[in-house]
């Protein structure tokens, strides 16, 4: 029965779920156990969610150009911001990402074919004669739609995270041609452990419970308990993911399930070109923070690792996941930690350094100030220099602004910045031990040529190489700057070097005036040092007299 409850959780997934009860499909052609990864998606039906998202996007690009015999790929969109979903889809298949595609095949847009979705909605707001088509011909799913956010208020989390993925894990089992089914999580859905094993721990609760437990509460009281609820996780998302592993693991008896859990999802490494990146999230708004000169420090810890997962790797291991998962329908619920620390560590410090020096080498347009940004775990002195380099400047900056008539803004841009630094720095200031056996097992079986193709072996990644990229790609493409300008920019940080140079001597000038007319001993002091100076000059005019 479809139920929708307009102020509180849409229960349809959980109500409704595996009504016909299939069992899991066994009737893939023994020629798939042959395949090569991209031979697998030969002739086959690929079922996306999430494909307007970061991942979504590359996944749908890779698949497109390195698997060009794939049949179609129907991707869930809803309309958003006064778009339809049909202009959405063309205006991602504009973006510079497919390029290489559209030079390999110009009509590559015919395999992607657009579905009308809210996830939010009962039945995932699929039309009938969509869910038809879709239980009629899909192989594949890739399940990536989620919120991200780290203050999404519970309830609406909740509700796209679990309830939506228990309602397209409904629609799943409808497929009659389904092989595999990927969920895209989190390495971080069990952040509140120090080592996270590929397995699924046990949920914080029951999201059936908690799911009828938070229909009858307002907004108010959800808000007022998710701290008690969500217990040792920092945020509503990784507390939600943690719930969908679950969720998803339940239909592993009658689905071939794959969970990718990456880390922290930066910008492309290799493919379709490096340092592709679309978004602030992450530490991608971190870096343009403070190559803009903007953010000067920032709690995190010099010594914990990295995790930093280029997006390429991710839908790599994504691609090889449905691969394996389809071919060898592995019993139980696979899960794949798709991690870079155990493998090829990297710290925050050397982040820090690498960022800045790019920074200074490429540099962003009209920065605030020069990129000088600091990591430190010691929260005094975080607080210390948020007051003298975020805090002072912008009340500066925003005096400036008043007296030249125009609106100040640099404040109110301080505190935005502190309230996303703020949810980030639990990231940044521990680390974590994720095992990644199965990311290895996964690369031992496959060919040479998939090892090239779909490489996610993340030892050969250069990490001052890919950082370099990656804050050129920041520049590139989410702030759509011209590498062109450079030299303006450069120019524009002397500008304010010297700014800073004027400023630094007028301050020291003007606080040892006010010093000397106040106190005797600066005044002595000072005639002590004008006259040492005054004597150091004539014995150096007299000497350099006499030698000639
Ligand atoms: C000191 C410098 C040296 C560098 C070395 C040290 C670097 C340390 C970096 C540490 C990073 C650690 C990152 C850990 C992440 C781990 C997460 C686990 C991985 C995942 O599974 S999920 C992916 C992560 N999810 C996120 O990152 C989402 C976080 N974002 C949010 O929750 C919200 O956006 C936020 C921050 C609460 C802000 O909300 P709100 O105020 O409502 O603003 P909007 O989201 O609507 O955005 C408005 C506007 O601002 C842009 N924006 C968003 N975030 C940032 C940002 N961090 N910096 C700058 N600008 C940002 C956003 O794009 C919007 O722009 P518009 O133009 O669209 O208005
Ligand atoms: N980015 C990262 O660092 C990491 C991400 N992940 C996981 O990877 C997956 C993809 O993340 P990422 O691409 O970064 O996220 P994005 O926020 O970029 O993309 C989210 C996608 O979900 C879609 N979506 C959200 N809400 C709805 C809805 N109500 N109905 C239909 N579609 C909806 C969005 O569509 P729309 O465009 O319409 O908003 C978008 O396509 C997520 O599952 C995330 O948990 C895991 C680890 C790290």
């Amino acid at each position: 029965m479809s139920t929708e409850h307009p102020e509180g959780l849409n229960l349809n997934g959980l109500e409704e779920q595996a009504t016909d009860g299939q069992s899991r499909p066994t009737d893939i052609c023994s020629s798939n156990s042959m395949a090569s990864v991209a031979e697998y998606y030969t002739g086959k039906s690929v079922l996306i969610t999430g494909a307007t998202g970061f991942m979504g996007k590359v996944l749908v690009e890779k698949l497109l150009r390195c698997c060009p015999e794939v049949k179609a790929l129907y991707v869930l969109v809803r309309p958003k911001a006064g778009q339809s979903m049909q202009q959405r889809v063309s205006d991602m298949m504009k973006c510079k990402l497919f390029d290489r595609v559209r030079e390999d095949n110009p009509d590559f847009h015919q395999k992607i074919i657009p579905i009308s979705s809210e996830l939010t909605q009962p039945g995932l707001a699929i039309s009938p004669e969509d869910v038809e088509t879709l239980t009629a011909c899909i192989n594949i799913v890739f399940h990536c739609a989620a919120t991200i956010r780290f203050d999404e208020p519970l309830k609406h989390a909740l509700q796209l995270n679990v309830i939506a993925t228990q309602q397209l894990l409904g629609l799943a089992q409808q497929m009659h041609h389904l092989e595999a089914f990927i969920h895209i999580s989190t390495a971080y859905a069990n952040c509140n452990r120090k080592h996270i094993d590929e397995v699924i721990y046990p949920p914080p609760v029951e999201p059936k419970k908690l799911i009828e437990s938070l229909e009858w509460m307002d907004d108010g009281i959800v808000r007022d308990i998710t701290p008690r609820l969500i217990g040792d996780r920092p945020n509503t998302y990784t507390y939600t993911k943690a719930l969908a592993e679950y969720v998803v693991q339940q239909e592993q008896d009658k689905l071939n399930i794959g969970i990718i859990r990456p880390s922290i999802v930066g910008a492309s490494w290799q493919e379709p070109f490096p340092g592709w990146i679309d978004n602030f999230n992450g530490p991608s708004g971190v870096f343009i923070a403070a190559g803009k000169g903007i953010l000067r420090t920032m709690r995190a810890n010099n010594d914990a690792v990295a995790d930093l997962i280029p997006v390429d790797v991710v839908i790599n291991l994504t691609l090889a996941a449905g691969w394996y998962t389809a071919v060898h329908r592995p019993k139980t619920a696979l899960v794949y930690n798709c991690t870079t620390g155990g493998i090829n560590p990297f710290h925050w410090g050397e982040i820090e350094h690498h960022v800045m020096s790019s920074f200074k080498r490429n540099p962003l347009e009209q920065a605030f100030r020069r990129p000088n940004a600091n990591i430190t775990s010691n929260y005094l002195i975080n607080q210390y220099w948020i007051l003298v380099s975020h805090k002072f400047p912008a009340l500066i900056y925003d005096l400036f602004l008043r007296l030249s008539g125009q609106k100040p803004q640099m404040m109110r841009i301080f505190n935005r910045l502190h309230k996303a630094i703020s949810l980030l720095e639990y990231f940044s200031s521990q680390d974590w031990e994720w095992n990644s056996e199965n990311m290895s097992m996964l690369m031992s079986q496959l060919t040479p040529e998939d090892r090239k193709t779909f490489n996610f072996d993340v030892r050969q990644l250069n990490w001052p190489e890919y950082i370099e990229n990656y804050c050129i790609g920041t520049k590139k493409y989410v702030l759509n700057e011209d590498m062109s300008d450079i030299p303006a920019a450069r120019q524009h940080l002397r500008k304010l070097r010297n700014i800073r140079y004027t400023f630094n001597t007028l301050l020291v000038v003007f606080i040892w005036r006010v010093f000397i007319a106040r106190s005797q001993m600066a005044r002595n002091i000072w005639y002590f040092v004008v006259s040492l100076c005054f004597k150091f000059l004539s014995y150096f005019r007299a000497s350099s007299t006499l030698t000639n």
